[in-house]
């Protein structure tokens, strides 16, 4: 994986920088044209026209990729790049200082629709440039730089469009002259681009016989492999229906901000906000819920966004609808980021391609059909007082009924979405959740193992007791009827033998911390699989000699790794099984040390620091969770120890199974539950 962070040294490639300025500049204008269009439209017209003057204009800007996209992928294969994208530039240039000048909204529409078609012979050559210019290994950094720059210069174009809509409203009288100085500082974007694209002799030349795939094919085909697929329905389902509804806010915000008493600078400080929500949610959500997982999140992410809208579409204040934006855009910009990676990473190879130009054609058919309908429905809807108390008027008008049926698209596609991808069906979502905040992934009990035995563990530093202790327990519940199993770590498995072998041995040298760590690990993940847990599921009492607190208590204090970590490895190691009571043994380590007459081993012969660390490990584990543990003692005499564990296990035991079962098993009874 490639870290954002060294997106710099492609920057160093100079032919490469110069293509980035470009894109960025190309970029900027292709934002600020947006509202300044949509704003001009508006300006251009009057009352109720102006909802569908606005909406037009995205109709227009979105209709030519329908058209012209498979053929634009093409020119860009068989004429030269630098020459198709200098003279694209130059195009647009013209064509949006041509708006203000003409200032007719029909010229408007038939700019707006050329400038998309040159567009799209621009973006295909730029994309195809780019391999050229820098290095295979470089590629995926000169990527992200390229989509950082795409989408991080929406706010800028943003903030640019409201700092120039308040210092023109200083200077102009009308909101037309606005949106024009926005326009022309717009063609100079692309003026600017086109000289620095010029200067790019490194741009090879192309020329060759390509194919056009028509629309209608590659959605055809991608309907097929949708159908057969659960996760690229889901992600077709959540992607389509985010566009709808991003659709139905792009359509129709202009509108609702001028409603809610905001002029061109609050339409554009909202637009933005959607962007910088959208940076936030990409950045933040990976990194706080890093262990959730990806599918899940996708389907929620969507989710929340309409939920986002919903206040949106109820709450008429412009400063907490601005706030919102900001929500609703995280919500999409999650769901964006997942769903890219998703198919990068789950959709074969073979089959990416098509998939991503199945859901991009399926994307702007979604937008275009609700930018288009907006207008519509807003107007079917019309306006609506609703009173309330002695005074209050609520007001309900068509771009409430918009913005409204826009979050109840997202919240369905964002539910079945979620349905469709959950990859952790039957654990409880908001475990995940919580254990997700916490940096944990939630394990549970392996599903169907169906456990009916007792599970006790016995702990403590070296010589404490737990050996005799623990034999002591087993011969006392055996005389009580019970089924008991006692075993220890590591080396009760065959594989574990070998295990414990290295590392005990004290010829086993320069073993690192967290090798040792993931050997105490497998061990367990054996011993539980081989030994426990099938005692457990015929319903005996196991009493085990050490289990996950020895690798918490000896690895994490001893060795001083993070506890958290360790407790990670084995809860997935042991699939989340928990004693039901874990007796401590606690004695000095001196004492415990003391009592052995036979050489110390490999982790005995560690230094008596060691061993207080690991003694205040295992005291600080039962002080977290007192339920779980009994603490006792280990230097008084071995009855009373034994007493006083009876008294707490005697507490937690089902009842011995009657004693006619021992006739019909003729075995050791079992407990029954
Ligand atoms: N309460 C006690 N008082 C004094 N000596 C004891 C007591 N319990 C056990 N011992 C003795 O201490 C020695 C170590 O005991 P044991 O093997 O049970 O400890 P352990 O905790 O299992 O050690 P290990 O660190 O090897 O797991 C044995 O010789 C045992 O007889
Ligand atoms: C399970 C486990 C054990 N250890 C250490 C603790 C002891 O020094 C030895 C086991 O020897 P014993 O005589 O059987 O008690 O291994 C550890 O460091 N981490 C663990 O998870």
């Amino acid at each position: 994986m490639t870290r954002t962070g060294s997106s710099p040294g492609v920057l160093s490639i100079k032919p490469f920088r110069r293509l980035w300025i470009a894109l960025s500049l190309s970029s900027f204008g292709d934002w600020l044209s947006i509202l300044a269009l949509t704003a001009l439209a508006g300006s251009l017209t009057k009352g109720s026209a102006e909802n569908y003057a606005i909406g037009g204009v995205l109709v227009v800007k979105l209709l030519p990729a329908l058209v012209f996209g498979p053929l634009a992928g093409a020119v860009a294969d068989r004429f030269d790049r630098r020459t198709t994208m200098v003279i694209a530039d130059i195009l647009r240039f013209s064509l949006f200082l041509s708006i203000p000048l003409v200032g007719r909204l029909d010229w408007l529409y038939i700019a707006t629709f050329l400038i998309e078609v040159v567009t799209l012979f621009w973006i295909p050559a730029k994309e195809a440039t780019v391999p050229n210019l820098v290095p295979k290994d470089q590629l995926e950094k000169a990527n992200q730089i390229s989509l950082i720059s795409t989408y991080g210069s929406a706010p800028v174009a943003a903030a640019t469009f409201s700092v120039l809509a308040l210092i023109s409203g200083v200077v102009f009288a009308n909101q037309r002259q606005q949106a024009n100085l926005a326009l022309y500082i717009n063609a100079v974007t692309f003026l600017v681009s086109a000289a620095t694209i010029f200067s790019l002799r490194e741009i090879p030349r192309q020329r060759g016989k390509v194919s056009v795939p028509s629309i209608l094919k590659q959605i055809v085909a991608g309907w097929r492999f949708v159908g057969s697929t659960p996760l690229v329905r889901g992600l077709t389902v959540g992607i389509v229906g985010a566009f709808a509804a991003g659709g139905a806010v792009i359509g129709i915000a202009k509108v609702y901000v001028k409603a809610l008493g905001g002029g061109d600078a609050a339409y554009g400080v909202v637009f933005g906000m959607v962007f910088v929500g959208m940076a936030i949610g990409m950045f933040l959500a990976p990194r706080i819920l890093k262990d959730f997982s990806r599918r899940r999140l996708f389907g929620l992410a969507i989710i929340g966004a309409g939920l986002a809208l919903v206040l949106i579409a109820i709450i008429q204040n412009l400063v907490i609808v601005a706030l919102l934006t900001a929500l609703l855009g995280a919500g999409a910009g999650i769901a964006w980021v997942i769903g890219y990676t998703l198919i990068g990473l789950e959709v074969e190879d073979s089959l990416r391609g098509r998939t991503w130009a199945f859901l991009q054609s399926l994307v702007r058919v979604a937008l275009l059909l609700t930018v288009a309908a907006v207008p519509f429905i807003a107007g079917a809807v019309g306006q609506h007082r609703l009173k309330y108390g002695k005074n209050g008027v609520y007001h309900f008008d068509g771009p409430n009924a918009v913005l409204l049926l826009g979050a109840v698209v997202a919240v369905i596609v964002g539910l079945l979405a979620y349905k469709q991808m959950d990859d952790r069906k039957g654990i409880p979502l908001s475990r995940d959740l919580m254990a997700a905040l916490r940096g944990e992934e939630y394990t549970p009990e392996q599903p169907g193992s169906g456990e009916r035995g007792v599970f006790l563990a016995f702990e403590g530093g070296e010589g404490a007791g737990k050996t005799t202790q623990a034999r002591l327990l087993a011969i006392w519940l055996r005389d009580q009827g019970f089924d008991v199993v006692t075993t220890r770590e590591p080396g009760s498995s065959k594989m574990g033998m070998r295990l414990r072998a290295i590392l005990l041995d004290k010829e086993t040298t320069g073993l690192s911390s967290r090798a040792e760590t993931l050997l105490y690990a497998a061990d367990r993940a054996q011993h539980v699989a081989e030994v426990i847990r099938p005692a457990l599921q015929r319903g005996a009492i196991v009493v085990t000699d050490r289990y996950v607190d020895s690798s918490l208590a000896y690895q994490g204090g001893g060795r001083e790794l993070k506890v958290k970590e360790i407790a990670e490895v084995n809860r997935w190691a042991t699939g989340g099984l928990t004693p039901d009571l874990t007796i401590i043994l606690d004695v000095p380590s001196e004492v415990g040390l003391g009592r052995f007459a036979s050489p110390a081993d490999r982790i005995e012969s560690e230094p008596r620091e060691f061993h207080e660390r690991v003694r205040r490990g295992f005291r600080a584990l039962a002080e977290a969770e007192p339920h779980r543990y009994l603490v006792i003692d280990g230097t008084q005499p071995q009855q009373e120890i034994s007493r006083q564990i009876h008294d707490r296990v005697r507490a937690i035991l089902p009842d011995p199974v009657p004693a006619t079962a021992e006739a019909v098993t003729s075995t050791m009874p079992v407990i029954s539950d």
